[in-house]
């Protein structure tokens, strides 16, 4: 945020001093905790096209039997008793079941993949291997071969997926197949702040400006953590508004978390530590000791029975904040969706190669990208370029006096 000449010096009341910062993994566990404590948002039923990207509330239970009843395998003839066969018929798509009519031993129908079999079906024969002429039909086959058993997959009752699956596009695949319509999903709502009046949202800035950069990295963050980024607002470098802000995010956008973006440091027109005490907010990390994204922060609006959503801020420069959303932000809307921290894949750790210096007291995340078992830096990743992230794959965790080895990685989305 800029100061203008003509900015009023804010009043900082002693509660609003900066507190001294957390270690980052001190940090990471607060989130962690504050997710779990708060529960999760209510469930929402979901119509299957509006529930990819979400997480299963309950376990995925299977409606009906996969297959739901007997069915060829393939294209070609059912078949009952030994060869030779007379052919009397053909099962027609889309037939119901008991609409077929039983097969007497030495009798063969005509049948497309997926279609049900005829009572006494023995086994289907595939055109290719079958030897046809008029109603005669001649061929091997073997007792139940290219016959699909009902419920040979999946009996119907049964759990197939645990409360906690992130809903992909093969779940909801699945939960068609298995006669759902809707599912029964956790999506948390976020609602973006981004603050600053130098800031534009299109086009390139003139001197003095500044394109927004971190509006762009939330909707996919979020999504990527099982939430939902719902509402962004553009907020003026003003404590009132700012507060104002805070505010309609709460009562009326419903927000499980508000992320507010810039604003988060000690500058004359830095209104988010300010808007917090003004309301009341329990603030629990102020400052974390990692590099990028020390002034982040992490609160709690309203308390007990009337308990608000999280508040992330992030700091402005916008890989400070890409690092900061990875340390709180993520944490946070994953454990609200009830899935892993997306964060955390395997490998977990690599050795770290390259030109690294830790720094003597705060945590470093660098911009890596993975490969051979190890990570190398990327470069490019100071706090107000994001050009080592987008070409990294993770970002390397450098504790304070690192010297070399194995270190932590936290995964970014592709
Ligand atoms: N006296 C101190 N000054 C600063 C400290 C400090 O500890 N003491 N920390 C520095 C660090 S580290 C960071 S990071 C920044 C964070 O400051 P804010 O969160 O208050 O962010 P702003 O002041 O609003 O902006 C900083 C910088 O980033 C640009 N910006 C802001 N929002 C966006 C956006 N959405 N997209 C792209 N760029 C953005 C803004 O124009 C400024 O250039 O504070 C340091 N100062
Ligand atoms: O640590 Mo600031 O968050 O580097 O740019």
């Amino acid at each position: 945020m800029r100061v203008h000449r003509d900015t009023p010096r804010p009043e900082r009341a002693a509660t609003e001093r900066p507190q001294p910062p957390v270690a980052w993994e001190r940090a990471r566990g607060a989130a962690r905790d504050l997710a779990r404590s708060v529960g999760f948002p209510p469930c929402r039923h979901e119509p299957l096209q509006d529930a990819l990207g979400a997480t299963l509330a309950e376990d995925l239970v299977a409606g009906v039997a996969i297959p739901f009843y007997d069915t060829a395998a393939m294209d070609g003839y059912a078949v009952a008793g030994p060869a030779p066969w007379t052919v009397v018929g053909e099962v027609p798509a889309g037939a119901a079941p008991t609409a077929v009519s039983a097969l007497q031993s030495g009798q063969a129908m005509e049948i497309a993949t997926g279609a049900p079999v005829p009572e006494g079906t023995e086994a289907v024969l595939p055109y290719e291997e079958a030897d046809r002429d008029g109603a005669h039909l001649g061929g091997t086959v073997r007792a139940g071969r290219h016959i699909r058993r009902t419920g040979e997959d999946t009996a119907t009752g049964e759990t197939v997926l645990p409360a906690g699956s992130p809903v992909t596009p093969a779940v909801l695949g699945l939960a068609a197949s298995l006669a759902h319509d809707t599912l029964p999903v956790l999506r948390p709502r976020v609602t973006a702040l981004v603050t600053g009046d130098e800031l534009i949202h299109s086009g390139a800035p003139a001197a003095g400006a500044v394109r927004d950069a971190i509006g762009p990295v939330l909707p996919g963050l979020a999504g990527w953590a099982g939430a939902e980024l719902s509402h962004t607002h553009h907020v003026a470098d003003d404590r009132a508004a700012t507060v104002a802000a805070f505010r309609a995010a709460a009562e009326q956008h419903s927000a499980s978390v508000i992320v507010a973006c810039g604003a988060s440091s000690v500058g004359r027109a830095d209104h988010v530590r300010a808007a917090l005490t003004e309301l009341g907010a329990t603030v629990l990390v102020e400052g974390v000791a990692c590099r990028p994204g020390h002034p982040q922060l992490l609160a709690h609006l309203g308390a007990g029975e009337a308990a608000g959503p999280i508040v992330v801020g992030l700091p402005g420069n916008p890989n400070a904040a890409l690092a900061a959303a990875l340390t709180l932000l993520v944490p946070v809307l994953a454990g609200l969706s009830g899935r892993d921290d997306p964060t955390r894949a395997t490998p977990s750790r690599l050795p770290l190669r390259g030109e690294v210096a830790a720094h003597p007291r705060d945590t470093r995340l660098v911009a890596v990208a993975l490969a051979g078992e190890c990570a190398y830096p990327v470069g490019h990743d100071r706090p107000a370029t994001l050009r080592g992230a987008a070409m990294a794959d993770a970002l390397a965790v450098v504790p304070p006096g690192w010297s070399e080895g194995e270190v932590e990685l936290l995964r970014l989305p592709h």
